[in-house]
């Protein structure tokens, strides 16, 4: 069968007959071509317009053939097809008795007139034992619709299966076509196995439908030859799958005709109903401009969805009962066949492949190619070089060399393998992706500072209202205005002096710039939870700041006084390394040279573990080889018949003993090295973190926070400044009511219902103080008349 479309292949067979219309029938010598002729209805009138002749070409006719030859004709080329992985379809049309069942089935009684199914059986057995380098699996199903309803005439061989019956039903399986669900499917082995269930099927179809008194040519049959090929001397993992679909169609009678009444009518009514959704969907099928084809009108439609047209091999054949009173049903049958042969197919192999087959294939290609690779490094003088998954110590040298890299530190990165250099991108991008998250948060941080910089200042305005209402400074009698003499000392205070040094960092940087507010957040970031920062961010922290160096004052101008903007972080850092935490810088030195030891020295370790292992494979092969080659040549034998061991043998296995040893001594103290390399990372780790938090104590100490607020943390005691955040250190110098309140609070617990009492009281006493200032404020404005209204409601007074 090609591969090319096609259109279906429609065959004529005549079932032979002593009264064969002649006259009405002719069939023209090409063998092909049929033309019917009907006399003309005296009773519509002599003059009428009424059709009576009518030509068909079908592909083939066959008039009283053999069996044999029909299956050659028309069966034989979709079954080899479906062996390749074509599926194929082969179908019966006729009405009642024009020998469907016999041309599909054949007499059963009678090997000669055996139908297309028991041929198609042995020839599909006959190419499996031919196709040996093939293995083929054969299943078979058996599908009866019989008033739309499906049937398994091969149930009574299937084990019944646990709880609920299945209910048949027909499902698309998208790519994979149509199925039936709940329909038994029966693995044979041979053609007699094959044939057993050709007739087990056929009995059940005639027991059915006598327990069911209904006549058994008045449903559809569907029997189907699965096929799953696949290559035994090709190890690849495609296989091929089939379908061949053998369908024994229902008659098709007209209603009037067959005058039948009750289940007959019934069962009338449902196989021309389904006959003409078959129609239909053939009309659509034929039609290119149709998109939709409805398939899923009739169950009988449905499960021949992808049997008809698509990537199937179709095959019809138009069975003629050539009798006058039959000449309608031959109209009839040809009209349907001729519309068949328009429908175009596109046979296509139904090729799968394999998931796990196809893993083993790959896998081994993979191996194959490593070892290639080992080769081709071997050849260039390359060693050391791993293709596997990279370990956590590889992946660890990455990160680290990336970070050299990004530092300046290195150069360039040597790349090794595709993995590494994947590996290393992906550090990049990790990098960037911090870098990106980090200045995100500074803006977000720098909005906040500003804000906070913003409400102290309006807090700062509100205490002097006198300067807002334009009063002489420290003359007003506004509510709460600071004393001249302490804000004179605020803003005298030393640590808000500017002195030459600051200024210039002023100039250099400018108050309050985008550059401070970034040292703010890192710091204030990390200070949020230092045990959360991990070494990377530390160690980018840590050459930020000393990248920063070039920019600012260089450090060894010792002491910084508070000046009203803090010096760059970097600078500083450098100054607290030098000087306060100069023991800690020493002891994380210390831990960090120690740590670059270990590591140097399992690195060592590993290759000499690896190179023992090396030599104990090399030892071992030798040993092997020694001892094949001395029983292939004999072995000497000892005077009792012990088999002597030859001194070569005896040196080879004291040498294997000694690198095991060697092996096993080294790979224990690489273990341990490990442990210690884990163990300093972690002190380094600490050290460093401890480090920037003591940093961040002192920077904030030094330059940050205000003096007032420094004395009450040290009065708190346990409260170290630079471990909570700025804002609220900030917020400290202003919190003499709120510590009021708390001591109220707590003398008050005892007596919590005067708590609601004592609030009212206080809202009402800022209620008057607010308006008392207001009064004030206002009065020199207002006429005298105004003093009224002013008057203030009497209060309750504390007792
Ligand atoms: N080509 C043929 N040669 C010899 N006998 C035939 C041929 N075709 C049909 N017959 C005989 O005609 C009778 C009716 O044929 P068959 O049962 O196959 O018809 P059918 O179309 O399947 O009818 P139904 O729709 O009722 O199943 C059978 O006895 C069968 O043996």
């Amino acid at each position: 069968m090609s591969t090319h479309g096609s259109a279906v292949k429609v065959f004529g067979r005549t079932r032979p007959t002593a009264n064969f219309a002649q006259d009405l029938i002719e069939y023209l010598p090409d063998g092909q071509t049929v033309n019917v002729h009907l006399k003309k209805d005296l009773s519509k009138g002599i003059v009428n317009n009424q059709l009576n002749s009518w030509s068909f070409r079908l592909d083939r006719l066959l008039h009283d053939v053999s069996q044999e030859e029909v299956y050659n004709r028309v069966g034989q080329s979709v079954v080899l097809g479906a062996l390749d992985g074509y599926n194929g379809t082969v179908m019966c049309f006729g009405q009642t008795g024009a020998g469907k069942t016999y041309t599909m089935t054949g007499a059963t009684e009678s090997y000669k007139e055996r139908g297309i199914i028991p041929r198609a059986l042995q020839e599909v057995f006959r190419e499996v034992e031919q196709r040996s380098d093939h293995m083929i699996t054969v299943r078979l199903s058996f599908l009866e619709i019989y008033n739309e309803t499906l049937l398994d005439l091969l149930s009574s061989l299937k084990e019944a299966p646990a709880g609920r019956p299945v209910v048949m039903a027909i499902v698309d399986e998208g790519g994979a076509g149509v199925a039936v669900r709940g329909l038994s499917m029966h693995l044979v082995h041979n053609e007699e196995e094959a044939l057993n269930l050709l007739f087990e099927g056929e009995m059940n179809r005639i027991i059915g439908a006598h327990s069911l008194n209904r006549n058994s040519s008045r449903s559809h049959c569907i029997f189907t030859v699965h096929i799953e090929s696949r290559s035994r001397t090709l190890s690849n993992a495609k296989y091929v799958t089939s379908k061949l679909n053998l369908v024994d169609l229902a008659g098709s009678e007209r209603l009037g005709k067959t005058g039948s009444e009750g289940q007959i009518l019934k069962e009338t009514m449902y196989i021309n109903k389904s006959l003409s959704f078959l129609e239909q969907a053939i009309l659509a099928l034929a039609d290119r401009r149709r998109d939709h084809v409805p398939f899923r009108q009739s169950k009988l439609t449905h499960a021949l969805k992808d049997s008809l047209g698509g990537n199937c091999n179709t095959v019809l054949v138009a069975n003629i009962y050539g009798e006058a009173a039959q000449i309608e049903e031959t109209l009839s049958t040809l009209r349907f066949a001729s519309r068949m042969k328009c429908v175009q197919t596109e046979p296509a192999i139904n090729e799968h492949i394999d998931p796990v087959l196809q893993v083993k294939k790959l896998q081994k290609e993979i191996q194959l190619l490593k070892q290639e690779l080992s080769i081709h490094n071997t050849l260039v003088n390359r060693t050391g070089i791993s293709y596997d998954v990279l370990t956590e110590t590889q992946l660890a040298e990455i990160h680290s060399q990336v970070l050299k890299y990004l530092d300046g530190t290195v150069d360039e990165i040597n790349i090794v393998s595709i993995r590494q250099v994947k590996e290393v991108f992906a550090q990049f991008k990790h990098a960037l992706q911090q870098q990106k998250q980090n200045a995100m948060a500074e803006r977000s941080q720098s909005r906040m500072v500003a804000e906070t910089a913003q409400s102290t200042q309006s807090a700062a305005n509100a205490k002097v209202p006198s300067v807002l209402v334009g009063d002489v400074e420290g003359t007003g009698s506004g509510v709460g205005v600071a004393p001249p003499s302490e804000k004179n000392n605020r803003l005298q205070s030393p640590h808000r002096v500017k002195t030459k040094k600051g200024k210039e960092l002023n100039r250099k940087e400018g108050a309050g710039s985008p550059a401070q507010v970034k040292e703010v957040e890192a710091l204030s970031t990390s200070r949020m939870n230092p045990l959360l920062v991990s070494q990377k961010d530390m160690e980018g922290q840590e050459s930020e700041m000393q990248s920063q160096d070039s920019q600012g004052p260089r450090p060894g101008e010792k002491e910084h006084f508070r000046t009203d903007s803090p010096p760059p972080k970097a600078t500083a850092f450098e100054d607290f390394k030098a000087e306060r935490g100069s023991e800690i810088n020493r002891i994380l030195k210390e831990n960090k040279a120690v740590l670059v030891e270990r590591c140097r020295r399992l690195r060592e370790l590993t290759d000499g573990v690896n190179a023992a292992k090396r030599d104990i494979d090399r030892t071992g092969t030798e040993l092997q080889q020694w001892r094949e080659q001395s029983q292939r040549q004999g072995r000497f034998v000892s005077a009792e018949g012990e088999p002597v061991m030859e001194e070569a043998e005896l040196s080879l296995l004291l040498r294997l003993k000694e690198l095991k040893g060697q092996y096993r001594q080294q790979y224990k103290e690489l273990h341990s090295t490990k442990s210690e390399v884990k163990y300093c990372e972690h002190l380094v780790d600490q050290c460093r973190i401890r480090l920037f938090s003591e940093f961040e104590s002192w920077y904030n100490e030094s330059f940050l926070i205000p003096e007032e607020a420094q004395a009450i943390l040290r009065a708190g005691g346990s409260i170290r400044p630079g471990l909570i955040p700025m804002v609220k250190a900030l917020a400290l110098e202003d919190d003499e009511q709120e510590r009021f309140e708390r001591l109220r609070y707590e003398l008050l617990a005892n007596s919590p219902g005067a708590v609601s009492y004592y609030n009212a009281h206080d809202r009402t006493l800022q209620r008057r103080n607010y308006s008392r200032a207001a009064t004030q404020t206002l009065q020199p404005r207002r006429s005298s008349g105004d003093n009224v209204r002013t008057k203030l409601p009497a209060i309750l007074s504390i007792t």
